[in-house]
């Protein structure tokens, strides 16, 4: 499947004096000006055996994506190319009447994915099985409870194996059993080759199932690519914005006696840092002080949140920044074998007096730590199992 420069406009709320001036910007400029644009020039691949999660803050415009691919909604601009069987899992119960039975809807959804009424008879016992809803499978639909309702959704789903699977979050409704038995079908599906998009707000879970993500933000692709750097680029973006949220910049004070003149970070990338987890972090600070003796410089660590994880200063280890010019000073660190697990992070430094009684100055750099883990936290810390 294809999506080529896909847009999806909602037009503007029309209030009943503004009418008339709606209907002639219509005839003449053939659409109406305003409104709301949820999609923006959406473009990206799919090709089969691919997993694809859709990640994003509320609002950016996921479930308009996936409304979009089947078909739900039309795209204002651009195209999509499809091939071969698609079956969604949208909204919650979308496609089943809630005035018939569960047994009802179940053929009626089996045949509209295009299961024969011999192909049904012959997998009613699995559906049933998988849905595993007993006695309710014969009452109204309406009387069911929405985790019975995804139930019975994703068994008929499962009972199809379609070439394209399509998810939006309705994983998160079903109880904790029945989510591990669909991610153990999903597992099976994509090991059999498979292909899915799914959208989730569940880090974790996008990790677990997906080879690849897209991030969405305002409607725009912000990142596409492999599933472990763009779900962490999204996480650390969400920290920092947090964070930025929480506490404004801090500590910056120009006209301090004892001062940073620069911050730099390596490596850097296209004015970014980005270390992968287990390498190396070098931070180079250049300072001055108004009498002529070296300032005592502080550098540490501290997660995008703010939270601090490790701070040192040249007076600890006994080091002095060496005089690079009259009143300045230089002093490099690095951090090797960085135990920093995958996220946003900063490097912030102080400048003190050379006594190191007062701090003067304070600069962040922010830097982001990648890698393939699923590990949870701020560090990895040295473990071992065993098994008594
Ligand atoms: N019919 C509509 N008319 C105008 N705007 C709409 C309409 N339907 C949705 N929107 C807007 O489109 C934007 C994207 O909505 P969408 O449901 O696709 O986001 P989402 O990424 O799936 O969010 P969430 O994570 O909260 O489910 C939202 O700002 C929403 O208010």
């Amino acid at each position: 499947m294809r999506l080529d420069g896909v847009s999806k406009r909602y037009p503007p709320t029309v209030r009943s004096g503004e009418r008339m001036r709606a209907f002639w910007q219509l005839l003449w400029r053939g659409q109406a000006q305003g409104g709301t644009s949820v999609l923006e020039d959406v473009s990206f691949d799919i090709i089969p055996g691919e997993s694809l999660g859709i990640i994003g803050s509320n609002g950016a415009g996921k479930s308009t994506l996936l409304k979009v691919i089947t078909g739900v909604l039309e795209p204002t601009r651009g195209e999509i190319q499809k091939r071969g069987s698609v079956a969604a899992l949208l909204e919650l119960g979308a496609g089943f009447d809630p005035e018939y039975t569960g047994f009802d809807n179940l053929r009626m959804n089996a045949a509209f994915l295009g299961l024969s009424r011999a192909q049904v008879e012959e997998r009613l016992d699995d559906i049933l099985s998988f849905a595993d809803i007993g006695d309710s499978i014969h009452e109204p639909v309406k009387h069911y409870s929405s985790g019975m309702v995804v139930r019975l959704g994703f068994a008929v789903v499962a009972s199809v194996r379609p070439d394209l699977l399509i998810t939006d979050e309705v994983l998160a409704v079903g109880d904790e059993s029945f989510q591990k038995k669909c991610i153990r079908w999903i597992e099976g599906y994509l090991a059999d080759g498979g292909t899915m998009m799914m959208v989730s707000h569940n880090m974790y879970q996008v990790q677990k199932l997906c080879r690849h993500a897209l991030w969405l933000e305002a409607g725009r692709v912000a990142r596409y690519g492999d599933v472990f750097d763009v779900t962490q680029s999204y996480l650390a973006w969400h920290e920092r914005k947090h964070a930025r949220q929480e506490s404004p910049a801090h500590g910056r004070n120009e006209n301090a006696p004892y001062r940073i003149d620069r911050m730099v970070l390596s490596p850097a990338n296209d004015g970014s840092t980005v270390v992968a987890m287990g390498g190396r972090l070098d931070v180079r600070l250049e300072l001055s002080s108004p009498d002529e003796r070296p300032p005592v410089a502080v550098v540490g660590v501290v997660r995008a949140d703010g939270t601090p994880i490790y701070g040192v200063g040249t007076d600890h280890d006994g080091v002095e920044p060496v005089e690079i010019a009259p009143g300045r000073y230089a002093i490099e660190i690095s951090f090797s074998d960085l135990p920093l697990l995958p996220g946003g992070y900063a490097a912030r430094a102080h400048a003190l007096d050379s006594e190191g009684l007062r701090m003067h100055d304070t600069v962040e750099e922010t830097f982001t730590v990648t890698g393939k883990t699923r590990e949870v936290g701020l560090v990895r810390l040295k473990h071992e199992w065993r098994r008594p």
